[in-house]
């Protein structure tokens, strides 16, 4: 296996932090040694190891791992060059000292992330975030210098989250086409929910030990239609309790999985976002309803925190909306469950999506086909003849509040004190805030959300049809991180958008917000969405691994402009539409053939709209080992996204000044017209890099397919006797074929490239 990162790694320094560890770790054990060599195959594989240093991480902090066989696994990652888990590991070592020694080793390796936390020793200065060029104010010649900037140094990225998963494998029905101009459109398991949670949302939990209601603050930073929040504040008037709200930060319960040993807790760009939103929250929340709706901020596990402040406000139940990723759908159990052992009423509700994920059964064999198995056409089919949505709550006239802020020890000053975006410093103990120019970019509060909804339901919903796929995002709404993170909720979007004429004015957008509820369906039935391909055959695939040209997509230094301008957008702003999500996503996978999952990754970190569910959708669709493979071509040197060249100019500003008719292929311009343009190629500043890659984009196409066409030859059983994909169908996801094989859209190309001894025989 190739590493995709630090290959400048150099031997002196790597030497020098095991000696450092070494003599830290002279005495340890036996057991500590089986560990460092668990650590040492784990590390052979990089999926396997992000597991190993995760679990260790978690046996670290409950007191079972010492600190000396901690230290050990720092030495591994750094030779492992995994940067992003050495430093994650870091932030955990118990004294100063021996951080900075560590970290200056890291620094003299040429990751300036940890070099802008040598010698720190408050927890604010970590290391997770690099000095990084990006994330500099939307000027131009700071979006220049963002795209020019990029050095090795850059390695650790704004990217809390940026593993190597080398080891990990990995169209679009025919009858679902309804892509943007010249491109698509297009969610796993059945909600495995205890017994006692059920009883819970039932009202059947055991009786109330306090007085008092917790609303435990999740993925839903609004007052409007918050079911969770109508039915505590209910509760609360109607009992004469009171109601406290509670958040808790902790991210080793958000989104790691330790099934898979992937964690998904929210990248970057999302934390940015939540710390704003329960800023905005927390006023909203005071100035509506007085001091006592304060939101109580605390860091720690989900069940302690809430079980600590229950006590300190005489609370006896906890209201809360459930999420749906599969790690967060164990939490919810696990934390539902303790609660209620210990005596408190416990009550979880659907606030996030338009339908629970299990009430959605596919009518598939019966009556008429309507599209492929799994892709929205049949979705929506079954969608519609569901019982009509609950119609969207208003917002509470008034909750039952303390007078005054509830008074519980331990709870934090405030939203910066849950250290959620944590910012490195530079040796001289310069700040490099990452996170201002998304700050500004947006504004993170509910009453934003609602009012681009307006905007959008009153002025743009006629301009949708016609201009969705312009990478400008005029004709969109932009809503994704606001719906997303709870904030805009998604039911009040869909009935708003049907009473304006919605299904009339855009068939398109009305079904954009199920397609979003597809997403987590498909979560639900393939929990392993977000790191195994749908289709089996397809992990058997053969995926390029280049750390440079890796580097070079995540940077917007592709030497394709279009492209580029994307992953500079994203860089910066944490957010792209979606056609240039698929120009972009296309040219990982189809032209560059490296695996989706490392795209995934770095969209999961950067935007702020990252979602577990669309994102590992569309990413295996784009890898093409998802239900709804592409079935369109998505040049990357398309001019119909920017068909005036306004949006490259604005993000490539090193072709700003070229003729139009240039700037998709800057490449195809004289030396004349270049230089008049104040136009070079090359890695300097002011540069716009070369092509990295100039092979005929039809022949990097074939490439790919046959790579798919090779792994899926040695799957027969998995193809049926038409080439088409075979998968067996989750139980809970149809009315009548769960259990049974079921074809799957297959790309026409890849069943024509199947030799006919793979087929499986006809009957
Ligand atoms: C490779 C790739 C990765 C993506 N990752 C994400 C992600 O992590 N989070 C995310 O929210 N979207 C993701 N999308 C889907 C889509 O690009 C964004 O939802 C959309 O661009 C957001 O812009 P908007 O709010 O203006 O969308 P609009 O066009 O205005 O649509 C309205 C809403 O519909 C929903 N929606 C739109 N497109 C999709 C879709 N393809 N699947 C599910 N729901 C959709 C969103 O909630 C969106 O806000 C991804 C797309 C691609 C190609």
């Amino acid at each position: 296996m190739v590493s995709t990162r630090t290959r400048h790694l150099g031997s002196k320094p790597r030497r020098e932090v095991i000696r450092a560890v070494k003599a830290e770790t002279s005495g340890a054990s036996e057991r500590n040694k089986q560990l460092a060599q668990r650590m040492r195959d784990a590390l052979a594989n990089n999926q396997a190891a992000y597991r190993s240093l995760k679990q260790d991480t978690l046996l670290f902090r409950q007191g079972e791992l010492p600190a000396s066989a901690l230290q050990q696994r720092f030495a591994l990652a750094l030779d492992a060059e995994a940067p992003s888990m050495f430093l994650e590991l870091a932030e955990l070592l118990p004294s100063p000292e021996q951080r900075a020694e560590l970290l200056q080793a890291a620094q003299q390796a040429g990751w300036t992330a940890a070099a802008g936390s040598a010698g720190a020793d408050t927890q604010e200065e970590s290391p997770l975030k690099a000095a990084g060029p990006g994330w500099a104010p939307l000027d131009r010649s700071r979006v220049q210098q963002a795209a020019m900037g990029i050095s090795a140094e850059d390695l650790v990225s704004n990217s809390s989250e940026v593993v190597d998963e080398a080891s990990w494998q990995s169209s679009r029905g025919e009858k679902d086409s309804e892509l943007p101009a010249g491109v698509q459109e297009g969610e796993p398991r059945p909600l495995k929910r205890s017994r006692r949670e059920h009883k819970a949302e039932a009202g059947e939990a055991g009786g109330a030990k306090g007085k008092g209601i917790l609303y435990w603050l999740r993925q839903d930073f609004r007052l409007h239609d918050n079911p969770a929040l109508s039915a505590a504040a209910q509760a609360a008037k109607k009992q004469a309790r009171k109601l406290t709200f509670v958040y808790i930060a902790s991210l080793d319960e958000d989104g790691d999985d330790l099934e898979t040993g992937v964690s998904w807790r929210p990248g970057g760009a999302c934390l940015v976002w939540i710390e704003e939103a329960l800023r905005s929250m927390d006023r909203d929340l005071q100035q509506r309803y007085g001091r006592g709706a304060a939101i109580l901020f605390r860091r720690g596990a989900y069940c302690e925190e809430l079980q600590a402040v229950a006590s300190a406000t005489d609370s006896g139940a906890v209201y809360y909306n459930r999420r749906y990723e599969p790690a967060m759908v164990a939490t919810d159990a696990r934390v539902t469950g303790q609660l209620q052992e210990a005596g408190y009423e416990v009550r979880s509700y659907s606030g996030l999506l338009l339908r629970e994920p299990s009430e959605i059964r596919l009518e598939i064999g019966s009556g008429r086909w309507v599209g492929h198995f799994g892709t929205l056409s049949p979705f929506l089919r079954v969608f519609d003849k569901l019982p009509a949505l609950p119609k969207p709550l208003p917002t509470p006239q008034s909750l039952p509040v303390a007078d005054k802020a509830p008074n519980v020890p331990d709870t934090l000053a405030g939203v910066a004190q849950l250290r959620l975006v944590q910012l490195p410093k530079r040796p001289n103990g310069e700040v490099i805030d990452w996170s201002a120019p998304l700050r500004e970019a947006w504004d993170i509060s509910e009453s934003g959300a609602l009012n681009i909804m307006e905007q959008f339901l009153s002025e743009g919903l006629q301009e949708y049809e016609a201009g969705r796929h312009l990478a400008d995002a005029r004709a969109v709404t932009r809503l994704s991180a606001y719906v997303h993170h709870g904030q805009l909720s998604a039911r009040l979007l869909h009935a708003e958008t049907a009473k304006r004429g919605g299904k009339k004015l855009s068939k398109t957008f009305s079904r954009r917000i199920i397609w979003r509820d597809l997403a987590y369906w498909q979560l639900h039935h393939w929990p392993q969405m977000p790191v195994k391909p749908i289709r089996q055959p397809y992990e058997g695939q053969e995926w390029r691994e280049d750390a440079g040209m890796l580097r070079a997509w995540q940077r917007g230094r592709t030497g394709y402009p279009l492209v580029d301008a994307g992953m500079r957008q994203l860089w910066l702003t944490g957010w792209m539409q979606q056609s240039i999500r698929m120009v972009c996503a296309a040219f990982l996978t189809e032209y560059l053939n490296m695996h989706w999952i490392h795209g995934e990754r770095w969209f999961h970190d950067t935007l702020v709209d990252g979602d577990l569910a669309i994102n590992s959708m569309m990413w295996q669709n784009a890898g093409k080992s998802g239900l709804d493979q592409w079935n369109f071509t998505l040049l990357p040197t398309s001019t119909s996204q920017d068909p005036d060249g306004s949006y490259i100019a604005r993000w490539v500003p090193e072709l700003a000044n070229l003729p139009k008719k240039y700037l998709h292929m800057p490449w195809t311009a004289t030396e004349d017209t270049l230089k008049a343009a104040g136009v070079s190629f090359g890695s300097s500043e002011g540069q716009y890099p070369h092509r990295i890659t100039t092979e005929v984009m039809q022949d990097l196409r074939r490439k790919n397919a046959e790579c798919i066409a090779e792994a899926r030859s040695r799957a027969p059983d998995s193809i049926d006797e038409g080439g088409y994909d075979v998968i067996t169908v989750p139980d809970g996801s149809t009315t009548r074929l769960d259990g049974s094989k079921m074809r799957i859209f297959t790309k026409s190309d890849y069943r024509k490239l199947l030799p006919r001894s793979s087929l499986a025989p006809q009957h």
